[in-house]
């Protein structure tokens, strides 16, 4: 599903990825870890096509995620650290989401009130107003009800309380089949019970690449 081939990414001088190759295939489920800095994000920002490569390659089924970007974006759901600045309410944001991206309206209220999301009394408040955890957990809402074959999570449980993470855990647990999914984390003891592939990244490079028992 998604190859990573001799993909070196320079900021100035400084290389945040190294030479790396790597693929992620359907029922791959990934802790991506490493230390601050590691070049995790610029991986993940390079896969969805945000950066080019400086050499090498990224294919997401085969196609090119700058030539073929909204194709790829498609295939792709990705959950960032930080939740954008956006304006719209609740209400618009899902009619956006229903119409960019072809998603049920239902599905996205139905995976909010699984998180304990209360969609319906904040249909007319900004996105940017909400809590950081309501803001998490709509993102998590979206991402599960747009049913992609490529979820990317950047660190997703970072502002959910513990019962909050609890119920995400379990959706994801749910709703592993025939996906990739990474998860970007710095709490392996978390994402241990839904990851079976561990990799580990360090001054751009990948230093391990484990399979993991787990899922079952
Ligand atoms: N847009 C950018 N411009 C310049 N340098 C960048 C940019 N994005 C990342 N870098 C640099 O690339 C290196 C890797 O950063 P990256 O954000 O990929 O690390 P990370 O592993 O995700 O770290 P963290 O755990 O802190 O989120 C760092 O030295 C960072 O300063």
């Amino acid at each position: 599903m998604i190859k990573v081939l001799n993909l070196t990414k320079k900021f100035a001088s400084h290389k945040s990825l190294d030479n790396v190759n790597v693929d992620f295939n359907k029922d791959d489920y990934i802790a991506l870890m490493g230390p601050n800095g590691a070049g995790k994000t610029t991986l993940i920002r390079t896969i969805m096509g945000y950066y080019h490569p400086t050499y090498g390659k990224v294919l997401i089924d085969g196609k090119n995620p700058i030539k073929k970007r909204t194709e790829v974006l498609s295939l792709v759901s990705f959950v960032p650290q930080l939740p954008p600045p956006i304006k719209l309410n609740l209400e618009e944001l899902i009619k956006y989401i229903e119409v960019s991206s072809n998603v049920e309206k239902e599905l996205i209220f139905y995976y909010a009130n699984e998180l304990k999301l209360d969609i319906k009394s904040n249909l007319k408040k900004s996105f940017f107003k909400l809590s950081g955890g309501m803001k998490q957990k709509m993102l998590i809402a979206i991402s599960l009800a747009k049913k992609s074959s490529i979820i990317i999570y950047d660190e997703p449980t970072a502002n959910l309380d513990p019962k909050a993470r609890d119920d995400f855990y379990r959706l994801i647990k749910d709703n592993e089949n025939g996906k990739v999914s990474i998860f970007v984390t710095h709490r392996l003891e978390e994402v241990k019970d839904i990851v079976n592939r561990q990799i580990y990244m360090d001054l751009g490079k990948i230093i391990t690449d484990e399979k993991m028992k787990g899922l079952e």
